[in-house]
Parts: C-alpha cells; sequence; structure tokens
C-alpha cells in the first residue's frame, strides 16, 4: 500500500500551470509586472500538489495572446491564468482572444470575479474578463490591477481543480487552510 503511494508520487508528473501577462507597458519594461508574480505568489501559498509554472508577458496584440494561449497549451499547461487586457479600451482584447482558442466558454467564472470585485470597486464592471476550455485545459482571465489577483482567485479558486477534474486536466489539491476546493464526493 505504501509503496503503490510512493510509486504513484513518484510517476505523477507536476501540474503545468501557464500565467500570462498582457500589458503593453510591462512587455516594454515600461514597468515591472506585478501581476503575474502575484498569480504565482497565490499558487505557491495555496496548491499542495507539485506544479511548475510556465510564465510569459506580451504585449495586447491579440494574435499574440491567441498564439501564446495555444503555445502554453500544447505545452502541457492545464490551467492558463492570464492577467491584463480585459477592459474596455481599444487595445483590450485579452476576452476575444480566449474566445477565439476556446471550445467551450465557462462565463461562470467572470461573472462570480465580477461580482466579489464589485464589493470592492465600482469600476469592477469594466472588466470583460471571462474564461474558457481549450482541450484539457481551462484558461481563466483576470483583471491587469496587481490588487485585483488575489481578490479574484479567493473567489473562484475553489472551482478550479474540479473543473480540471472533469476536463481530464492535472490533478490539483489545495491547502484547506488557504482556499477550500469543492469536489462532489462521488
Ligand atoms: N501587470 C501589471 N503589473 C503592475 N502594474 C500593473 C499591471 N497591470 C496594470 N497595472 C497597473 O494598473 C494601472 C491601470 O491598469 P490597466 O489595466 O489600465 O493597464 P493598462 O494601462 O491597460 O496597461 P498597458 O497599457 O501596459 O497594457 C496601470 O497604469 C499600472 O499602474
Ligand atoms: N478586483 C478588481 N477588479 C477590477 C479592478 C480592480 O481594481 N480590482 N479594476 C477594474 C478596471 S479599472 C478595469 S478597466 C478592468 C479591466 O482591467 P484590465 O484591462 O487591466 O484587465 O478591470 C476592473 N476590475
Amino acid at each position: 500500500m505504501a509503496d503503490n503511494k510512493v510509486m504513484g508520487e513518484s510517476t505523477t508528473p507536476p501540474a503545468k500551470i501557464g500565467i500570462l501577462t498582457v500589458s503593453d507597458r510591462a512587455s516594454r519594461g515600461q514597468y515591472q509586472d506585478q501581476s503575474g508574480p502575484a498569480i504565482r505568489e497565490y499558487l505557491t501559498e495555496v496548491l499542495s500538489t507539485p506544479f511548475e509554472v510556465d510564465y510569459r508577458v506580451i504585449p495586447d496584440e491579440q494574435a499574440l495572446i491567441e498564439e501564446t494561449l495555444i503555445d502554453m497549451e500544447r505545452g502541457g499547461c492545464g490551467l492558463i491564468l492570464t492577467t491584463g487586457g480585459t477592459g474596455p479600451a481599444v487595445r483590450d482584447v485579452t476576452p476575444e482572444a480566449t474566445e477565439r482558442v476556446c471550445s467551450r466558454m465557462m462565463p461562470g467564472f467572470g461573472e462570480l470575479m465580477r461580482k466579489v470585485s464589485l464589493e470592492q470597486t465600482p469600476t469592477a464592471i469594466l472588466s470583460r474578463q471571462t474564461a474558457g476550455i481549450r482541450n484539457a485545459c481551462l484558461i481563466v482571465n483576470l483583471p491587469g490591477k496587481p490588487r485585483s489577483i488575489r481578490l479574484c482567485l479567493d473567489a473562484v479558486f475553489p472551482a478550479i481543480p474540479y473543473c480540471l477534474d472533469l476536463i481530464g486536466g492535472p490533478y490539483l489539491e489545495a491547502d484547506p487552510a488557504k482556499v477550500q476546493v469543492f469536489r462532489p464526493a462521488n
């Protein structure tokens, strides 16, 4: 029994998680990206299963966002968290890129993040953040503001491991003291 557990643990590869910062200015080095590192810090804090990160910073160019999401998914990412480019400005195109590469959308993620964000700031209504599924990969948009990252992830993270189970993605467990993930008993 114990041997099986050790064998199982040693053969399960770490989950691969993409962190994609979409920001013209961060990609040009005009300011340092804080939102991507905030996502990585959050994952490190809450996840109790091993994971590795594919982190990239790119400008708000729809074709490039699509190519990068596809490349991350083909590279084995089972979860991709984007930040930035969800607003109404002309160059904000992350939701469009997400929709283009996904076969199915998961609108509940954006709805819940906007709900909790609106409790803190009225400008949350301006985020068009969404989520969707490409093959066995879940893509979730977060707003660009560094302070939005923890709030939004605290709201939707409980749903992410079970969603990944259902689409054949990587198995994730979280520290229950940090995030209570929900999985039905059967
Ligand atoms: N990834 C980030 N890292 C650090 N600060 C950020 C980041 N994204 C946004 N911000 C901060 O939030 C402010 C407003 O965010 P907003 O979403 O409007 O960014 P933006 O102006 O669209 O970014 P960009 O022009 O670089 O694409 C920015 O001026 C910046 O101070
Ligand atoms: N939690 C939270 N959500 C938020 C914000 C915020 O500060 N906190 N900023 C809003 C603002 S001002 C904008 S314009 C939109 C889109 O931001 P983005 O284009 O950087 O994704 O997210 C909104 N959602």
